[in-house]
């Protein structure tokens, strides 16, 4: 370790795929590049930039997949000047950086936390208490995914009803920001969490290359403009959780009886986070909620609404898997009843299509990169200590020596298969796997099998006139998430008998 930070000058992002895992990995160097040992197969490279300048056009998943391609399942890129590694022990922290120190007060929040003893704890309260099944599945959160699940389709109803078409990306990422903020502070969304929401949309402008970032040494001159603005937005944070956790303490103070109702509740009741802790820790719902992975409302919200755009862009591009999945919700629930979550493990092919969405369309494409904490060997390669490591979640669903025909959408293949997209099988890890694994993964499962069979069920949706399914495109854009890059309205209509969703 003392090596690398003593020749430290340029980054370097190293690639390895030990098997199916296609590892990238970044690391900065002082002065020299790669220093000892066996160093990955990669590309030729430029002086100083290293592979740098490949990074600024394209989708950066496609350019990684194609070099992973050609060089082998473990391949070394350098950005200006940097080093690598895996074993998961080794690789699961997080490295600093810019978006990390300035707006998560130096990775306090569970995203960004490097590994010590802050993460462990937070990690073990984010899965047993905030995203137990147990609370996942309680009435009252099962409850509120009803509630809003019902409010989506009410809205495209009344649309559709008006013969008007709609932005499903747009709609889906109201209901699931609606639940996340409903989940976490007990207050709805936009209205209320508007000084919030616009923060969290701040930061997912923020592009995914600052190039201060690869070069710290250019951070005072800030040639950006990011490191200012992320200063600011983290300021902006620090001020409105400051005064939510404010009026909590003042409302619970006078009254006890809403103790433990929802996620900031449960933060407080532990007294083992200092208040400050707390406000980063529901920063990455907040993030999740929007785009990304930036912890609970980071992590959670348009990375749920964006799969499900991509079941349903899947879906009208195949009519004939629309059509089997229709049969297969007919058969089960009939048409005289809506989904309720208790349906969804009877829903085999259901199931498979959602697994088939997150194959294909993982929406964390690079995931969110690890950090080496020691020198190790991966695959008989050198892997330098402090090596930032991005898993290419989308290559590794795509690989040609995995699956067969990988660019089609065939939910069929994950029938009678034991493969799941849990992190158990390494052919497909949408939310990667075993120490820093998505931790909203089971919530995300079960709102993207709901939200997806409510769609597909009680709606007909239908694609704008003279459009065929042949027109729907999949062209993608890379920003915090991979999302669809041309916007789809669609007319949404009701499918079933007016009085089954009068009782709901
Ligand atoms: C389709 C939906 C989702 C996908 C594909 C997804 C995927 C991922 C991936 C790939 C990671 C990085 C894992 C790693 O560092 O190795 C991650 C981390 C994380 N996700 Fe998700 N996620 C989704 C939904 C959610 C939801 C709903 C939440 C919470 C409400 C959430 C919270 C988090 C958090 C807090 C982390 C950081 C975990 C850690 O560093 O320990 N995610 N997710």
């Amino acid at each position: 370790m003392e090596d690398h930070i003593a020749v430290l000058t340029t980054w370097s992002v190293q690639f390895i795929a030990a098997q199916v895992f296609l590892y990238v990995m970044l690391k900065v160097f002082k002065r020299v590049r790669y220093t000892g040992g066996k160093r990955p197969p990669g590309p030729p490279s430029l002086p100083l930039i290293g592979h740098f300048h490949h990074l600024l056009f394209g989708l950066p998943h496609h350019y990684l997949a194609k070099i992973a391609e050609k060089y082998g399942t473990i391949v070394w890129l350098e950005l200006g000047a940097g080093g690598l590694k895996t074993q998961d022990h080794i690789f699961a922290s997080r490295s600093p950086g810019i978006m990390s120190d300035l707006v998560f007060n130096k990775g306090q929040d569970l995203v960004f936390c490097p590994l010590n003893d802050h993460y462990r704890l937070a990690r073990k309260i984010f899965t047993t208490e905030l995203f137990s099944e147990k609370r996942i599945d309680s009435f009252k959160i099962q409850d509120m995914r009803r509630q809003m699940t019902f409010r989506t389709l009410r809205t495209a109803f009344e649309e559709g009803h008006a013969n008007r078409y709609i932005n499903l990306t747009d709609l889906l990422r109201h209901q699931f920001i609606s639940l996340t903020t409903q989940m976490l502070f007990r207050m709805d969304g936009h209205a209320q969490c508007k000084d919030l929401l616009d923060i969290f949309h701040d930061i997912l402008r923020t592009d995914w290359l600052v190039i201060e970032e690869f070069f710290p040494l250019l951070k005072p001159l800030d040639l950006s403009g990011q490191v200012r603005r992320l200063k600011n937005i983290g300021e902006r944070y620090y001020e409105v959780m400051d005064s939510i956790i404010d009026n909590r303490l003042k409302e619970n103070s006078i009254s006890k009886s809403n103790t433990e109702e929802d996620f900031l509740d449960v933060l407080l009741a532990t007294s083992k986070f200092s208040r400050v802790q707390i406000m980063y820790q529901i920063s990455n719902f907040v993030l999740s909620l929007f785009s990304f992975n930036q912890d609970i409302m980071g992590a959670g919200t348009d990375s749920v609404s964006d799969t499900i755009v991509w079941a349903i862009i899947e879906l009208l591009r195949h009519p004939n898997i629309m059509e089997r999945l229709q049969s297969e919700l007919d058969d089960v629930i009939g048409k005289e009843r809506l989904v309720e979550e208790a349906d969804l493990n009877n829903l085999e092919y259901l199931q498979a299509v959602v697994k088939e969405t997150l194959r294909l369309h993982p929406v964390a494409a690079l995931g969110v990169p690890h950090y080496s904490t020691e020198a190790t060997k991966v695959a008989g390669y050198d892997i330098p200590a402090n090596t930032r490591v991005m898993l290419n979640l989308y290559a590794i669903g795509r690989d040609a020596k995995v699956w067969k025909s990988p660019l089609k959408f065939d939910p069929s293949r994950f029938l009678n298969s034991p493969v799941d997209v849990r992190g158990q099988h390494y052919e497909v890890l949408p939310f990667d796997a075993r120490r820093r694994r998505c931790v909203g993964m089971n919530l995300a499962l079960l709102s993207m099998a709901y939200t997806v069979a409510q769609l597909i069920h009680a709606c007909t949706i239908s694609l704008p006139e003279g459009l065929t399914d042949l027109d729907v495109d999949v062209e993608e854009k890379f920003a915090v998430t991979v999302v669809r890059r041309n916007p789809l309205n669609l007319l949404i209509k009701r499918r079933l008998p007016l009085d089954v969703y009068g009782t709901a």
